[in-house]
């Protein structure tokens, strides 16, 4: 392209700024497998570690021994309980304001608890001696269901909890109970609930799954003693986080603590808490001065890291006969397992679940959670969605089907009927969230509409009848999931964790060529920052986004900032990258104006140009102006083109869509053929299209995998069942439908460049809309809810209780 003489539209398309589908420039590196992993550190004297793992869910410890294990050749140290109390690292602080076991400690909690880490010159020889190591347990009673933790005889789980009346989050009322968090008017709801003419009441459980990520976790610690620098490689979502934590535990000065996350092949969730290995790696690479790495297996993976959701939620809805909701009240049980290593925001311990009025206009509310301990492993992370609002999308959107039954009302109906209007934004909800924008109707029109929603309702009612004449044995349902997300956590007043408020950040160095480089407090796991960020900044200052770095994940270079997750970095981080560009553009301007020889309002940004208003022969390009930024600025300014911005959003973003799941269940053998998903996304301004497109893939396929099989269960001696890819559904090529993807675009008023996040979205709505489509296929049976997953035995087994199995 001649820069001199080409159209405002060619120089716009050379930016491959937003709205571009711009390819992924991460993928040239990927698809030659020279990504560069944890597990691809290698380094001069390296050792290895591996965990003695408990086999018991609940067992006093009466005696570690290491001897035959430390026999071991190539085995250079066995580290239990008492080797980290002299450091004061047997238990850690965990992301909830609780306390967990790094190794067990007098007792084990969970079935696959970490119980002693063996370190040697190799893996296997690690693992080798881990067999040997003889750990002598007692049994005692196992506590699984979260319904029983607080009856009166419940075993005791935390003895190191003895006495404690108050936690983290408020009191405790029983030796197994966490927390109880309670929003919302519930006088009012009483009142609105027990005044109804209309109440539907349900016990929804999102069951236990686990995000499965690719890569395990994993890190590679090294201390130089010389130095007294400590260097963390390692699947972190959060690295300064990491580093911040690092130092307050171990207090090596934090400017002595070098956090980097390398490539990290996908998180999910499952990256954002401190796990047991972490501590490890780094108490033996401190006492053995070489270089310690940990990398978990699979099944480790599956029986130990953050499991997600859990979440047993008794709800009731009422309304007006002609269907207008009057008021929703739900009681939560929460299992959190053995620890609570949950990853919210201080101030939220359940948190943002009460967001669980979703997209409709309900004026009275109330939720009460109660967390409990139960011997399973911590968690509660996240999972395509942190915070737990892909409970409370599931929740609300399941619990408007079952009204809309009682109500003999079509679920789209009662919806429309219900949603938050257009100019009712910023909406304040009932349970004290303020929804920026959003425009239901349209969203939800157009997706009925595309479906041809009438057709299939048509078609339904055809094939029930002829279901009845026994000329089918097959099913038909379709499942609405109408989402509103909260993304972008934020503003500081009030999120933290730990203390650190949650912003993120953006530094930018404009190179002398008109070249530069970006880095951000934010972490890509998958999710393409390093297109996305650049295309953002081609926007803002008129670089090329291919002559834009995009650096995240090095503490060393990196601006401080809280991570990735909870789909935070667009709202965030991407707020921050369009406001450090505004500035680099503010000094460029009094730059051109300069070399333009004219007063600074008299020139005007134009893609990638200043231009001299009324004569537009007269420009300097923002390369032009970069080279002058060096050589050549206005007497009394600084040289250089350089600018940060730390971003603490004025409020969260409220991205939603229409989802549509159309299915045809076989009764005599329960299997389930996804005949159409349809999932329309409103995530305000677009960055890149394609991007946006396989986030909605990858989550609706992750959405399929939760609804339609994932669990981890428990049998009653608290044994994890099937933790491993034999038995833990992961849906392939063959189960995955093709996904139909569509959207409208309602921008965030106060996001700079007016984008809210999307990586989780379809996740929060595709659950839900499976799971409609499986139980309205038997709603004319008298059916309301059926729990997921909706495996094919499951399903068969609601259709044989419903008396129409052969
Ligand atoms: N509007 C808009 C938005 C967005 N975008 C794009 O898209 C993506 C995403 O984003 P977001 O939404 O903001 O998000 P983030 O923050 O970045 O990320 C996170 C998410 O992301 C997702 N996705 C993904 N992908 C991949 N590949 N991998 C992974 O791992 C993952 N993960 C998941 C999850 S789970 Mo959590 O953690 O649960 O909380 S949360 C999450 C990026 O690239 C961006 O740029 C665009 O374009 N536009
Ligand atoms: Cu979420």
């Amino acid at each position: 392209m001649n820069a001199e003489v080409a159209s405002v539209e060619e120089r716009k398309q050379n930016l491959k700024g937003m709205g571009t589908a711009r390819r992924r420039v991460e993928d040239v590196r990927f698809v030659q497998g020279k990504g560069n992993y944890v597990d691809d550190i290698k380094l001069p004297g390296m050792l290895f570690g591996d965990f003695v793992r408990s086999p018991y869910a609940h067992a006093r410890i009466k005696s570690v021994n290491k001897e035959a294990a430390l026999a071991v050749p190539g085995v250079k140290a066995v580290l239990t309980a008492d080797d980290l109390k002299p450091v004061n690292l047997a238990w850690m602080p965990t992301l909830a304001g609780d306390v967990q076991m790094v190794l067990a400690d007098g007792k084990v909690l969970f079935q696959g608890q970490e119980v002693a880490f063996v370190v040697a010159e190799d893996r296997y020889a690690a693992s080798d001696a881990a067999e040997l190591v003889e750990v002598d347990y007692e049994e005692l009673p196992v506590l699984v269901d979260p319904f029983k933790a607080m009856d009166p005889g419940a075993p005791v789980l935390r003895e190191d909890l003895d006495g404690k009346t108050e936690g983290a989050h408020g009191p405790r009322r029983h030796h197994n109970h966490i927390f109880t968090w309670e929003v919302g008017d519930k006088d009012a709801t009483d009142r609105a609930l027990s005044e109804a003419e209309v109440v539907a009441k349900e016990l929804i459980t999102y069951q236990r799954v686990h995000p499965c990520p690719l890569e395990t976790a994993g890190c590679v610690a090294s201390m130089d003693k010389v130095n007294g620098q400590l260097t963390l490689w390692g699947t972190f979502q959060a690295p300064h986080a990491v580093r911040t934590v690092a130092s307050l535990i171990s207090t090596i000065p934090e400017h002595k603590i070098r956090v980097i996350s390398p490539d990290i092949g996908g998180g999910f969730g499952n990256k954002v808490g401190v796990y047991p290995g972490y501590i490890c790696a780094v108490v033996a690479s401190i006492v053995l001065g070489v270089p310690v790495k940990w990398i978990e297996d699979r099944i480790e993976n599956l029986q130990s890291t953050a499991f997600a959701r859990d979440y047993h939620m008794t709800g009731e809805i009422s309304a007006t006969r002609d269907g207008r909701i009057t008021g929703l009240k739900c009681h939560v049980l929460a299992d959190h397992g053995g620890f609570d290593a949950c990853a919210d925001p201080t101030k939220f311990p359940a948190g943002f679940f009460n967001i669980c009025t979703g997209s409709y206009d309900i004026p009275v509310a109330h939720v009460s959670v109660d967390g409990v301990y139960t011997n399973k492993a911590p968690g509660g992370v996240a999972y395509r969605c942190s915070f737990r609002v892909t409970e409370a999308s599931y929740f609300i959107e399941r619990m408007i089907d079952v009204l809309a039954r009682k109500l003999e009302m079509d679920p789209a109906e009662l919806r429309m009927k219900n949603f938050i209007g257009k100019e009712q934004f910023p909406y304040t909800s009932a349970l004290g969230w303020e929804y920026d924008s959003g425009d239901y109707h349209t969203a939800m029109e157009k997706a009925l509409e595309t479906v041809s929603y009438k057709a299939l309702r048509d078609e339904q009612k055809a094939n029930r009848e002829a279901f009845a004449r026994s000329e089918t044995r097959s099913l038909m349902g379709v499942g609405i999931g109408f989402f509103t997300e909260i993304v972008g956590a934020g503003p500081i007043k009030n999120c933290d964790i730990l203390g650190l408020g949650m912003f993120d950040s953006c530094e930018i160095r404009v190179h002398p060529t008109g070249s530069a480089i970006a880095r951000l407090g934010t972490i890509s796991q998958g999710q393409g920052h390093a297109t996305t960020f650049a295309q953002i900044l081609a926007s803002e200052i008129g670089i090329p986004a291919d002559q834009i770095t995009v650096e995240e994940g090095d503490t060393d270079t990196a601006p401080y900032g809280l991570g990735t997750y909870g789909s935070r970095s667009t709202p965030v981080a991407g707020a921050a990258t369009a406001m450090a560009g505004r500035k680099i553009k503010a000094k460029a301007q009094m730059i051109a104006a300069y070399l333009l020889e004219v007063h600074d309002d008299d020139v005007e940004f134009e893609v990638d140009r200043f231009v001299v208003k009324g004569a537009p022969e007269r420009f300097k390009t923002m390369a032009e102006v970069a080279f002058a930024a060096y050589n050549n600025v206005p007497p009394g300014m600084e040289p250089g083109l350089e600018a940060v911005s730390y971003y603490d959003p004025p409020n969260m973003t409220y991205p939603f869509g229409a989802y549509i799941c159309v299915v045809d269940i076989d009764v005599d053998t329960g299997v389930t053929d996804i005949r159409r998903f349809y999932a329309l996304d409103d995530c305000g301004t677009r960055i890149n299209p394609m991007i946006i497109e396989g986030q909605v893939h990858g989550g609706l396929t992750e959405a399929l995998a939760i609804a339609m099989g994932q669990e981890i269960s428990y049998d009653e001696m608290g044994n994890v069942k099937g933790a491993s890819l034999m038995d833990f559904f992961l849906p392939t090529a063959v189960e995955t439908p093709v996904w139909e993807t569509d959207f409208t675009v309602t921008p965030s008023p106060h996001h700079p460049i007016g984008a809210k996040g999307v990586g989780e979205s379809p996740n929060v709505g595709g659950v839900s809309a499976f799971s409609n489509a499986v139980n309205d296929a038997f709603a004319h049976l008298g059916l309301t809810h059926t729990q997921m997953p909706h495996d094919h035995w499951r399903v068969w087994k609601t259709a044989e209780r419903l008396g129409v199995t052969a």
